[in-house]
């Protein structure tokens, strides 16, 4: 009964989190969070395992519910319910969903009242399938292993390294991964990749775990995956620069620039980089992270909104920015089951009649999450180009939809302050050219209808990696330069 206790508060924490629209990072770091919160007994790996499934499949699981009646019947103390409704759902994901297709608890009685409406929960998770016309309902879930990272990325730190040369960090990587592979695809557990577009960048398998090695644990090795580094790469600040990272948290483009910023100006000066983050939680591990990464005395944190905080006249010297705001997420791995969620929720709702109709909905609500995203990421990037001085920005989303990408690009080009201002995208033999996978040409011909110059230029500006196909997680990038 303790793992369903544990296990049902991780879930109420999780349906919380999604009622404020708060739902971000993958479920396993969710569970993890929770299990801190609440000082959980239960293993995190089991409750990982259980909740994610359970919460793929929750939108099925409360149709067939209801439907039983199931909720009908619950016993009541003091006008109290006995038992609570995550709970009884965990115990019907485990009964109706699970492999062994069993409640694993001792004889109580809240398992007897669940057992007790076994044919009820069975005969409409039949008809529920029979309307959705599937023989399973995992057909309508995405699968666990869609939804994790073909390669894991690590990047030599060299803030953690003696004169910040790598060379031996990169010896204990060779004893470590003695298997050196040409391309991404070829990694083996045991095998290396070293990565052809980003330097210190190295690929090894899921199944090796870097964590718990010593190189990790001291902060010389990162995990990020590879797209991620992009921004800072491409920004490649030097000694004369002055750096912003405008949304911050939890901090791995922050450390990517102060490990190409460092090296140049010493560690001897004051602060040249400036991360900004609006949650006060998510700054906490800001700066625990740029404490591993040993930059914590280089880098100053500012807790609240960038486009509030950095007026314009406190921060003259800046020169470059990376703005990472928050997006959709949408190419990231282990968010399918948080999002396939909202839209298992439309199609198990009974109201909804017409599938027609039920698409529509599913893609109305979408289009707006990420309209509202947009003129968000707009604001943030748009505010980042009213600096003075600065000269170069990075816009960077881990989403793959146009709208949080080149249409942002394209809605900053038309506006009359930036055209001011003097921004224009960054030709392609800046930004990574040997990158094969640029922008989305077809959006900008939209828009820059009779110059197809001009549009296929824009679209060589940007770098796109889709999720799985390009060996790590789905991401957008873009430099500004004036
Ligand atoms: C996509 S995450 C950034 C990831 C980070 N760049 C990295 O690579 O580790 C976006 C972050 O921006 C923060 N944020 C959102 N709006 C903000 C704002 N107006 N000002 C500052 N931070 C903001 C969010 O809380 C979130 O932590």
């Amino acid at each position: 009964m303790n793992f369903y206790r544990d296990a049902s508060w991780v879930l109420e924490y999780v349906e919380q989190e999604d009622k404020k629209e708060r739902l971000s990072g993958s479920m396993q770091s969710l569970v993890l969070k929770s299990c801190q919160k609440f000082k959980l007994k239960s293993d995190p790996k089991h409750l990982y395992a259980v909740l994610d499934s359970c919460w793929r499949y929750k939108p099925y699981l409360e149709t067939i519910m209801r439907k039983s009646r199931i909720y009908d019947d619950i016993p009541k103390k003091k006008g109290k319910l006995l038992y609570s409704k995550v709970t009884l759902l965990l115990l019907c994901h485990d009964l109706l969903i699970s492999k062994q297709k069993r409640i694993q608890m001792g004889k109580l009685p809240i398992k007897e009242f669940v057992l007790k409406h076994r044919t009820r929960l069975n005969g409409e998770l039949v008809k529920l399938k029979l309307k959705l016309g599937v023989k399973d309902l995992c057909e309508l879930v995405d699968r666990e292993e869609d939804d994790v990272t073909p390669v894991r990325w690590i990047r030599i730190n060299p803030l953690r390294c003696n004169d910040y040369d790598t060379s031996n960090v990169l010896e204990e990587l060779k004893k470590k991964f003695p298997n050196r592979v040409e391309h991404w695809t070829e990694i083996q557990p045991g095998s290396i990749y070293y990565d052809e577009f980003i330097p210190n960048v190295f690929g090894v398998h899921p199944r090796d775990k870097i964590t718990s090695h010593e190189l990790y644990r001291q902060g010389k090795v990162i995990i990020q995956d590879r797209a991620s580094c992009f921004p800072a790469h491409i920004l490649n600040p030097g000694k004369d620069d002055v750096v912003i990272d405008a949304c911050a948290a939890p901090g791995n483009k922050t450390t990517h620039i102060a490990a190409h910023l460092l090296p140049s100006v010493g560690r001897d000066q004051s602060p040249r980089i400036y991360a900004f983050e609006k949650e006060p939680a998510r700054s906490k591990v800001l700066k625990k992270m740029i404490n591993v990464a040993g930059c914590g005395n280089f880098i100053e944190i500012n807790v609240g909104d960038f486009t509030k905080l950095a007026v314009p006249e406190k921060f003259q010297d800046v020169t470059g920015l990376v703005v990472d705001p928050s997006c959709s997420g949408s190419g990231i791995f282990g968010r399918k089951s948080v999002d396939s969620h909202n839209i298992a929720k439309k199609k198990a709702d009974e109201e909804v009649q017409v599938p027609d109709e039920e698409e529509k909905m599913v893609e109305d609500d979408v289009r707006n999450r990420l309209n509202k995203l947009a003129s968000f990421q707009f604001q943030v990037v748009k505010h980042a180009m009213s600096l003075p001085k600065a000269r170069k920005i990075v816009y960077s989303t881990c989403s793959v939809h146009a709208e949080e990408n080149e249409r942002v690009v394209i809605d900053l080009l038309l506006d009359k302050k930036v055209q001011q201002w003097g921004w224009r995208v960054a030709p392609k033999d800046k930004v990574i050219p040997t990158w094969p996978r640029r922008g989305i040409v077809e959006e900008f011909a939209q828009v820059f209808r009779d110059d197809d110059e001009k549009c296929q230029r824009l679209a060589e500006g940007c770098i796109r990696a889709l999720p799985r196909e390009d060996g790590g997680i789905g991401f957008f990038a873009v430099c500004f330069e004036r």
